[in-house]
């Protein structure tokens, strides 16, 4: 514990010990530099205590439990029971050896951890708080920080998150329950995946989403895959609707919505998950004390090296803006740390992957058709049907497809979309395929194992080529 002003320097200093934070911190201490890292909550920020970890395990349970009840077809009959309870504990098990595993890490890497918050005096110095009263605050010096603070969920006005009635993901992850009726406001990445969950844990969910389909941002047929399996999941959509207020009732919840019509819709519900976007953390650094600007957004500006305006300051992950991907953080955190080393880095946006864990999962990579198209390629595209796989029917899979994007002249991999079983691991091989420059050749020239989902992608390139076997 530190009580009092101690003042003492480091080299590196990293602000945030999410994803961009530790992998930054821990690449900078392996490259040298004494390095310390400020966390004021828990190490692996949002991502691993209550984001992409938590999430994904919520939703392989929620798949044991569902697709034991789909299983018929395949001869098996069960019906299993749920203990939302007995679920969460086993998923906080999983944050707490993964959180241990960070901190771990970076002490093994010798970087030096500190508990509080940070904010900055100037741009050689910040003052770290440490946690509550009496606990004091100490001054550190650096020659380079790294912020790695994060994001924190939007409130829709008048939906403030309690925890009780209007939930943002990270309450709906900690409930020990399963809410008879959930009201899921917004159908982007966490509406959808958490709409699943819900519903294949036995919740009726309804979701309202203010545009007119689910996943704004992916291409149609893609989002067609998702929205017709969750509504086969008995997910009631309601497109073209913002939610405008609520009251509580004796069941819980009113919810009304409006359109852009002002037509006014109602909706009761025990809970309401507010799932409409997330935005930058600047408000904990004390910005104004460097004159650091942040854009509309509240997102701090960066160049290809993750550097602000300041030579001495790196901005890295949620704080720097889209796409707000854990990957993204930790690709950008190697790259801040390098720069910070001497070394030279840039951080490269051509191949930075997205997996959204919906059911089935849709993942993509690099350019599609159309963005080819405006950036001047002339595109040739290569499809094959998950139906046509072997392996997805001896997983009890159809739907959904492998799409390749290519330069029709040549033949260089552009982009890669994929929905389907396992898509957020079939995707890094078109990930690497892109970063190596590979052609379709390559791809298609590469022997993949038999039975396996890869084959998909080896026949979507086959098929862009015109050389197809198992589609026509
Ligand atoms: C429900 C959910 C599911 C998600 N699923 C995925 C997924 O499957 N895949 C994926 O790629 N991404 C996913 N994401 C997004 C992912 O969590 C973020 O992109 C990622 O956590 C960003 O990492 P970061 O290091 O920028 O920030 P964070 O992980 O938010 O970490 C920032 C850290 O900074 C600390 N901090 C803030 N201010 C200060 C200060 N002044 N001093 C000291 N410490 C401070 C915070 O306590 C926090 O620990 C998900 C997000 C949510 C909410
Ligand atoms: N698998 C993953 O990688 C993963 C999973 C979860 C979250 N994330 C990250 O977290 C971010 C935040 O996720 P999110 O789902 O909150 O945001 P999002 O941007 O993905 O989706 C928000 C949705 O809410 C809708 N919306 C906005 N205001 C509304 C209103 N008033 N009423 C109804 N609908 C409204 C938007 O049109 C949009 O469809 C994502 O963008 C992503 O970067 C990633």
């Amino acid at each position: 514990m530190v009580v009092g002003d101690v003042t003492t320097g480091t080299e590196l200093l990293v602000i945030g010990g999410g994803p961009g934070g530790y992998v930054a911190a821990i690449r900078g201490a392996q490259l040298g530099l004494d390095t310390t890292l400020v966390e004021r909550d828990a190490y692996g920020g949002t991502c691993l205590n209550h984001g992409c970890i938590p999430s994904k395990a919520l939703i392989s349970a929620s798949d044991v439990a569902h697709d034991a009840r789909q299983a018929e077809s395949m001869g098996v009959f069960a019906d299993p029971a749920v203990d939302m309870a007995g679920m969460t504990e086993w998923k906080d098990g999983v944050v707490t050896r993964l959180t241990r595993g960070v901190e771990s890490l970076c002490k093994n890497a010798g970087v030096n951890l500190v508990e509080g918050t940070a904010e900055f005096v100037d741009d050689g110095t910040v003052r770290v708080a440490h946690g509550g009263e009496g606990q004091g605050s100490e001054s550190l010096s650096f020659e380079h920080a790294i912020v790695a603070t994060g994001s924190r969920p939007m409130a829709v006005p008048g939906f403030e998150f309690d925890g009780e009635h209007i939930l943002s993901s990270k309450d709906a992850l900690a409930l020990e329950s399963v809410p008879e009726k959930l009201l899921v406001v917004g159908a982007g990445y966490i509406g959808m995946e958490l709409s699943t969950v819900f519903a294949k844990l036995g919740a009726e969910v309804t979701v309202v989403e203010m545009l007119d389909d689910v996943l704004p941002g992916y291409e149609d047929d893609i989002a067609t895959v998702v929205r017709d399996r969750a509504e086969e999941l008995g997910i009631d959509f309601n497109f073209g609707e913002a939610a405008d207020n609520w009251e509580e009732t004796d069941e819980g919840i009113r919810v009304q919505t409006v359109d852009e019509d002002e037509v006014v819709t109602e909706y009761n519900a025990e809970k309401c998950l507010v799932a409409v976007g997330r935005e930058p953390v600047t408000d904990t650094l004390a910005l104004d004390n460097i004159d650091l600007q942040t854009d509309e957004n509240g997102v701090i500006p960066t160049d290809d090296q993750c550097r602000t305006a300041f030579e001495s300051v790196f901005a890295v992950g949620d704080v720097a803006g889209e796409p707000m991907l854990a990957h993204k953080a930790m690709a950008e955190g190697e790259v801040a740390a390098r720069a910070a080393a001497g070394e030279p880095a840039a951080f490269d946006h051509q191949a930075i992957p997205a997996a959204v864990f919906t059911d089935p999962e849709i993942a993509t990579v690099g350019m599609t058709e159309s963005e080819a198209e405006a950036a001047g390629f002339e595109p040739v595209i290569g499809q094959m049907p998950v139906r046509a796989n072997g392996r997805a029917l001896t997983v009890n899979e159809k739907e959904g497809f492998v799409r390749v994007v290519a330069d029709a002249d040549e033949e260089f991999l552009l982009g890669a979309q994929i929905v389907g079983p396992e898509a957020s691991e079939l995707i890094a091989e078109l990930g690497l395929g892109i970063e190596m420059g590979a052609r379709l050749e390559d791809i298609a020239g590469t022997i993949h194992t038999h039975p396996t989902l890869s084959e998909a992608v080896h026949e979507a390139a086959a098929a862009a080529r015109g050389e197809a076997v198992h589609t026509r």
